[in-house]
């Protein structure tokens, strides 16, 4: 890990990772900081500041530091809190928005800036640009558009592809930045506050001033050194375009923002009172989900979207096996495999199939049925649901896996989300989401509820377990109607430890042998 990154505390249950991917992608992942906790400031050359959280990567693989619930128990989200920064360029919103971030001294928290959405140049706009004869501050240089549904789709949670923007180049560069799970969303630009289809997307707004000869002066002295230009070009452009753009458009805008913060980052009151007033509003959101999960159904008839194996004397048999204590470790995984693919048969059998005639070598047609789905994915809940990984491919041909690391926090009892490995256009396929035993139901609703923030459908999703207690099954059915549940047993209780009863046990201890 990153030596800013304080990794998950020892309050967790410990949970192997494993390195292997079955995605047929490559497994290289990027580890990025927390929030940086020096004062000294980090050169700006892009357009999402990095490393800032955990939570951005330009690989496959993100990770998000154990962040807890996002969504209440009916699975809907808490929305993303999203300060908005305005004001002249080089007035200083970068460093404020980097000071906010300090204060803050929270995870999941996102520097976004209006440069990723600089609209594309055509070859001969490039040109112009080239000569500093491109008005970059006027609002048609930016794609507005754009801007708005990703900032929108932040806020709801969502994943999303920013845009990199080289200022050397005036052109996005090849790689986008994914961003996922940020509880707060600092967006910063010029022209911040001008559409109100953005403004009504900011929770905040915030105005930072500077005065003029200061802002030219710092202006001067980053594009030189930082954005390749030189200072007859700088000067050129400033007098052209960008102080007419800020008497124009921008000024005007400080009318609609919360808070004016004169002298930028060197104003510590304004920057602690804005950190103080975010701690708030996300205390406002916080909520203990497992204990409210527990205790949430009690007595509710079992919904319709559950199917459970079977109990024929043979799953019976097995799970008479797992279920004794006295079973060895060979047993266990033995009669463990067994069973999951017995499940895995069953569950396949709730995908879509549509009518499919084939001819038999008799030359006879036979009326049969075929998989309608657009494609098939595996997610395995890790540690126990990596278990499941061997016969779900046992059944299935061409499947492509991904992973996600979910842990309770032993002090809250909350789950908390660290890892996510997702297959290419996942939001296409069916998704068959594996754990070996739910209990509350909270690590699976998390779950579930980044499939849906990756824009898998929630009638695609097939939640697989091999033992399930009535709670888990309420709340994910509770919080996700469409999603179908498909178990081998459903028991009906949950101790003080929320574990199940009568229970097989903690599954991944002993399939590991870790007990
Ligand atoms: N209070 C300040 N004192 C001195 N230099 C500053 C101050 N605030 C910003 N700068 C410098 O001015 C330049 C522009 O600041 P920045 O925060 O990137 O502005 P913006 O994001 O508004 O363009 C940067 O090089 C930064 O280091
Ligand atoms: N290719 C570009 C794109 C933009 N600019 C200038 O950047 C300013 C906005 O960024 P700040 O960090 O200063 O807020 C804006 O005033 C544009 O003139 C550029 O020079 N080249």
């Amino acid at each position: 890990m990153n030596c800013m990154d304080k990794g998950p505390s020892n309050h967790h249950k410990e949970r192997r990772l494993s390195s292997r991917s079955n995605s047929g992608e490559s497994d290289d992942i990027i580890e990025t900081a927390r929030i940086p906790t020096s004062t000294g400031r980090r050169k700006r050359n892009t357009s999402v500041s990095e490393p800032i959280s955990v939570i951005q990567t330009t690989k496959r693989a993100i990770y998000t530091a154990g962040r807890p619930p996002w969504y209440n128990e009916q699975g809907e989200q808490k929305e993303a809190f999203i300060i908005g920064l305005s004001g002249g360029s080089a007035s200083g919103k970068t460093t404020v928005a980097e000071k906010i971030i300090q204060a803050l001294d929270f995870p999941w928290v996102v520097l976004l800036s209006m440069d990723s959405f600089y609209k594309v140049l055509t070859p001969e706009q490039h040109e112009i640009a080239e000569q500093n004869e491109y008005d970059f501050d006027h609002i048609d240089a930016f794609d507005f558009d754009l801007c708005c549904e990703t900032l929108g789709n932040l806020k709801q949670g969502k994943k999303v592809e920013i845009p990199m923007y080289d200022f050397t180049t005036h052109a996005r560069k090849k790689n986008t930045k994914t961003l996922y799970g940020a509880n707060v969303v600092i967006f910063e630009g010029i022209m911040s506050f001008v559409k109100p289809e953005l403004r009504e997307i900011l929770d905040m707004k915030v105005f930072v001033d500077a005065d003029s000869d200061e802002r030219l002066a710092r202006r001067l002295r980053r594009d030189i050194t930082q954005r390749g230009r030189n200072l007859q070009g700088v000067l050129h452009q400033y007098h052209k375009f960008v102080k007419p753009a800020f008497e124009q458009f921008i000024e005007p805008t400080i009318q609609y923002a919360d808070i004016v913060v004169p002298r930028g980052g060197s104003n510590e009151v304004a920057i602690d009172l804005i950190a103080q007033h975010v701690h708030t509003q996300l205390e406002i959101r916080n909520l203990n989900f497992r204990s409210q999960l527990a205790n949430a159904h009690i007595g509710q008839p079992l919904p319709s979207t559950l199917h459970v194996l079977d109990n024929t004397p043979q799953v019976q048999g097995i799970h008479t096996i797992l279920r004794d204590q006295s079973t060895s470790r060979d047993d266990f995984v033995f009669y463990s495999k067994r069973l999951m693919r017995l499940l895995f048969e069953f569950a396949l059998s709730f995908l879509p199939h549509s009518d499919h005639k084939v001819e038999t070598p008799q030359d006879k047609v036979y009326d049969g049925r075929k998989f309608s789905g657009t494609g098939l994915c595996g997610m395995s809940i890790l540690r126990a649901g990596e278990t499941m990984e061997p016969a779900l491919f046992s059944v299935t041909k061409d499947i492509r896996l991904g992973k996600i690391l979910i842990q309770t926090n032993l002090e809250t009892n909350e789950p908390e989300l660290h890892y996510i490995r997702v297959p290419r256009k996942i939001h296409e396929d069916h998704v068959i989401l594996m754990d070996a035993t739910v209990a509350t139901g909270a690590a699976a609703m998390m779950a579930i509820r980044v499939l849906l923030d990756h824009d898998v459908k929630e009638e695609n999703i097939l939640l697989v377990s091999l033992l399930m207690a009535e709670t888990g099954v309420h709340s994910v059915a509770y919080a996700f109607p469409r999603v179908q549940i498909i178990t081998t047993a459903v028991d009906k209780q949950l101790d003080s430890n929320y574990h199940i009863i009568p229970g097989l046990g903690n599954f991944g201890d002993r399939y590991f042998g870790t007990e």
